[in-house]
């Protein structure tokens, strides 16, 4: 298997207010980057000359962040790929970021190439044109935020619209670390989850629950997937409600 270098997980665009203007001028930004133009079917590395990583891998994928403004997609993403939590003033998305990662799975490197798109409702448009080439989409909804649970229906229907259909997909209940505001059971999002036939956890990128979980799990299935050895089984679901830890018990 041969090993390709993996361009240093720049976001194509940063952060802007919630009450800014227009985020035209970051999404054109974002569509024209080198890493967009080649992304069809597995991810390839960017040009080299933007890569200051010294990092491997053997695959790469790409993964998307969907659902409504303000449930954690943002916090998610940097939680998992620094570790850290995005305190203090939310600062909505505009248009779509992305991150690298390489994770180390039964001793192969995959690059997860992670797409974290904008909820608000005036980049819809946008962030549709990126379905398509997602290979998994992590769908979040906020348990402290009715709205956002109820709205992951349509979520669903827009993902079945636009994402490839063999895409993997995973349902969040994120910020499961604020249980005095929780509005959302867990039943009820594993009931959701159960409905539609797609894995479920919660998560919180403030306690970090689960949110290595979300990204190995994914990382496993596409790269079983994409092994398409007959002898090596992987079942997501499984796995999922096997390694999976509940808000209040473990933290990270
Ligand atoms: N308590 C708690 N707060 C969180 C968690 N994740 C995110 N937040 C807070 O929720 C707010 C929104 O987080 P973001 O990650 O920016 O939300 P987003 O989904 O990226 O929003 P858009 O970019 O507008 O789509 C921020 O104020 C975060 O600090 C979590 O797990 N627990
Ligand atoms: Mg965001």
């Amino acid at each position: 298997m041969s090993r390709k270098k993996a361009a240093k997980g720049k976001a194509a665009n940063s952060k802007q207010s919630a009450g800014s203007p227009s985020g035209r001028g970051a999404v054109k930004a974002a569509r024209s980057s080198p890493s967009i133009v080649q992304m069809n079917g597995v991810v390839h590395p960017s040009r080299p000359s933007i890569s200051n990583s010294n990092e491997f891998y053997d695959i790469a994928f790409k993964v998307m962040l969907v659902g409504d403004s303000g449930v954690g997609k943002t916090c998610l993403l940097v939680r998992f790929k620094d570790g850290a939590f995005l305190a203090g003033s939310f600062i909505s998305t505009v248009g779509i970021d992305f991150r690298n990662k390489v994770m180390t799975i039964d001793g192969v490197k995959v690059k997860l190439q992670i797409w974290d798109t904008a909820g608000q409702e005036r980049f819809r448009s946008v962030t549709h044109a990126y379905y398509r080439d997602a290979h998994a989409l992590l769908l979040l909804y906020d348990v402290t935020n009715k709205s956002s649970f109820d709205n992951i229906q349509a979520w669903l229907t827009e993902i079945h619209e636009y994402a490839q259909q063999d895409a993997v997909l995973m349902l969040l209940g994120n910020k499961a670390d604020a249980t005095h505001n929780r509005v959302v059971k867990r039943e009820d999002g594993e009931k959701l989850a159960k409905e539609f036939g797609v894995p479920f956890m919660e998560t919180s990128s403030r306690s970090g629950l689960n949110v290595e979980l979300a990204f190995t799990a994914v990382a496993k299935e596409l790269k079983y997937r994409s092994m398409k050895d007959p002898s090596e089984k992987f079942k997501l679901h499984e796995y999922v409600s096997k390694e999976m830890k509940g808000a209040g018990c473990c933290g990270t």
